[in-house]
């Protein structure tokens, strides 16, 4: 029986015909045509492709630095971000011999109910939203950093996204709350670079997993072509991924016997056993300097002999805490969850 499809192709173009409760469209750029207009210079890409290799290196054992992944909860300044950047490079070239420093470059933040989701998506914050500028201050960020010599960290959240930025991208995150989703578990396996897959927010790492073990098998899933149309994108599967613990629940999970039973399940599941802890979110319950105490214990746990802890994350800016959004705000304060200091930050890396 011949089951294919005969669907007729409109000869004219027909008019939206949307039932949904979506109200807007507005035309973005294609990823080529973004890409176009702040293209990646060439050595730019060659260091890139340096820094996703030597992450590798670090996660599968052939270097025994330290992979620090570091930087604000999330970027809504250029300026201070790139101020932050200048600093961290500095630090990061002096602390080369015993850390891999990646600066977190976050632009979109998955909300528990809602916020503000980013410079990508509301650059200006007004609430209005405004994606066209977002991606151009994004790209232009990113190409900025990059510049610089850092290696650059971020969130994947939207399918869509790592298609515009994912060239400057040298690590990639998928969070507590898209850990368990199929269509993240579909876009790592086209990633390019190493991507860390955190524990849910219930603190559960076996949806972690069940992702790493999903991203590392080729998908076939709905995307959009380089050129902006509905695409069927093929992956190939990443064998680079590793779990975060970030802890859950308000309990925590950077501790000996947290971190030896993740590394058993990991086992037990026959994926990679790296772990990357992650001294902010549940980890440190929201108080920022706890982060420098759980860094602290996690280096002393390796230096004792767990060589599978591969990776810190850190949440840090260049004003301690976290401030409100407001007309008078702090330059270098995160708006969205609390930072260490640059002072601590600097002190920490240099003390660890
Ligand atoms: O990392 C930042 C936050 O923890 C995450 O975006 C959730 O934030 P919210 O709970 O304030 O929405
Ligand atoms: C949102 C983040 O983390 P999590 O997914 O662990 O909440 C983050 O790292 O910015």
């Amino acid at each position: 029986m011949n089951m294919s499809l005969n669907i007729e192709t409109p000869k004219e173009a027909s008019q939206p015909t949307r039932t949904d409760r979506a109200s807007g469209e507005i035309r973005l750029p294609t990823p080529a045509e973004l890409r176009a207009s702040l293209p990646l210079p060439t050595e730019v890409r060659a260091q890139i492709q340096r820094h996703r290799e030597s992450i590798r290196r670090v996660l599968h054992g052939e270097d025994s630095r330290t992979i620090v992944v570091i930087g604000p909860c999330s970027i809504h300044d250029e300026v201070a971000a790139l101020e932050y950047g200048e600093k961290l490079k500095k630090l990061a070239d002096d602390v080369s011999d015993r850390f891999l420093i990646i600066m977190r470059a976050y632009l979109e933040k998955p909300r528990t109910t809602v916020g503000w989701k980013g410079l990508l998506y509301d650059p200006e914050r007004t609430g209005t939203g405004d994606l066209n500028e977002g991606l151009l201050r994004s790209r232009r960020l990113l190409l900025n950093l990059s510049d610089m010599g850092l290696p650059l960290a971020t969130e994947a959240l939207s399918p869509f996204a790592m298609d515009y930025l994912g060239d400057l991208v040298s690590w990639a995150a998928i969070g507590a709350r898209t850990t368990e989703s199929q269509v993240h578990r579909e876009l790592v396996s086209g990633l390019p670079m190493p991507t860390g897959f955190k524990n849910g927010t219930d603190g559960s790492i076996g949806p972690a997993i069940n992702a790493m073990k999903s991203a590392a098998h080729p998908h076939h899933c709905f995307g959009v072509g380089i050129n902006g149309s509905p695409a069927m994108i093929t992956t190939q599967g990443n064998p680079d991924t590793h779990l975060v613990l970030r802890g859950g629940r308000g309990i925590t999970n950077y501790d000996a016997d947290s971190i030896r039973e993740a590394m058993d399940a990991l086992s037990t599941a026959g994926v990679s056993a790296s772990v990357m802890v992650d001294c902010s979110h549940d980890n440190a319950r929201k108080q920022s300097s706890r982060q420098l105490e759980i860094a602290r214990e996690v280096m002393s746990q390796k230096r004792t002999g767990n060589r599978n802890i591969a990776g810190l994350m850190l949440e840090s800016f260049l004003e301690e805490g976290r401030q409100n959004d407001s007309n008078d705000l702090v330059y270098g304060c995160s708006l969205t969850d609390p930072c260490i200091s640059w002072e601590q930050t600097e002190e920490l890396l240099r003390g660890l």
